[in-house]
């Protein structure tokens, strides 16, 4: 995989995907279909977006016991999907159960990429240690999880920038994919760890992941061609 902007389609419906979608003509994008957008379309807009050539990252964040996503992974891979990803808290058993059903699923083909959310961007320190009763450090938990996540055979992880520079030290291919990535001036809303797309490049982020910067712009395809910029530039 390139170094990819992934846009996040998080919209309630095929409609108004597809409008925006028309905004971007004759650009091969790389998009992020989410739970708020499949949930109510289910599989069949995973075809609509083929059509256009786009790459695919369908994020369902699973987490379930190894049966059940063994089970999904195997459907999810018939979809032909660029990129999938699971919650590393489900352990090294369900993270080696997606591998095999996306194995399986993928049959003779190729199969989708697996990575694993460490920490939610939206998550603060203090947040994880007093909610999740986890004592150590955001840091080291998120290294953690990386690190369970390489030994279980994942192909990566999801990770805010700011932890992004001390899992490359794991291994120099591992996908580091960072989402939390705001231009100036933008609101943050419910997001925590944040960085603009030049510092992600600069800590040594694979891929950044982008919705409301560029969705909820007036000119989205402007907006991206800033985010693409600012990622892409960076001696
Ligand atoms: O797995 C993800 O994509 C994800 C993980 C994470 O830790 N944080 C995070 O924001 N995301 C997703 O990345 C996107 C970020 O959206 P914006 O905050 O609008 O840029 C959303 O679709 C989230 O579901």
């Amino acid at each position: 995989m390139e170094k990819p902007v992934f846009i996040a389609l998080d919209f309630p419906n095929k409609e108004e995907t597809i409008t925006f979608l028309n905004k971007f003509p004759n650009e091969q994008l790389y998009v992020k279909v989410g739970m708020e957008l499949f949930y109510q379309e289910g599989p069949e807009i995973i075809k609509e977006i083929k059509a256009y050539g786009h790459k695919i990252f369908l994020d369902l964040k699973l987490h379930d016991i190894p049966n059940t996503v063994y089970r999904a992974m195997k459907g999810l891979a018939r979809l032909n999907v660029d990129l999938v990803n699971v919650h590393a808290a489900g352990g090294s058993e369900m993270m080696k159960a997606a591998i095999e059903g996306l194995e399986e699923g993928s049959g003779d083909g190729v199969r989708p990429k697996c990575i694993a959310v460490t920490q939610l961007t939206s998550t603060t320190e203090e947040q994880m240690q007093r909610e999740q009763q986890i004592k150590e450090s955001l840091i080291d938990s998120v290294y953690h999880y990386a690190k369970l996540a390489k030994d279980s055979g994942l192909d990566g992880v999801v990770s805010s920038v700011h932890e992004a520079n001390l899992i490359r030290k794991i291994d120099e291919n591992f996908l580091i994919v960072t989402p939390g990535i705001r231009l100036a001036n933008d609101q943050v809303g419910d997001q925590k760890r944040v960085a603009n797309p030049r510092y992600a490049r600069l800590q040594g982020a694979t891929a950044i992941v982008v919705g409301r910067s560029i969705t909820g712009k007036k000119d989205p395809y402007e907006a991206y061609l800033t985010v693409k910029n600012e990622w892409e530039l960076v001696e």
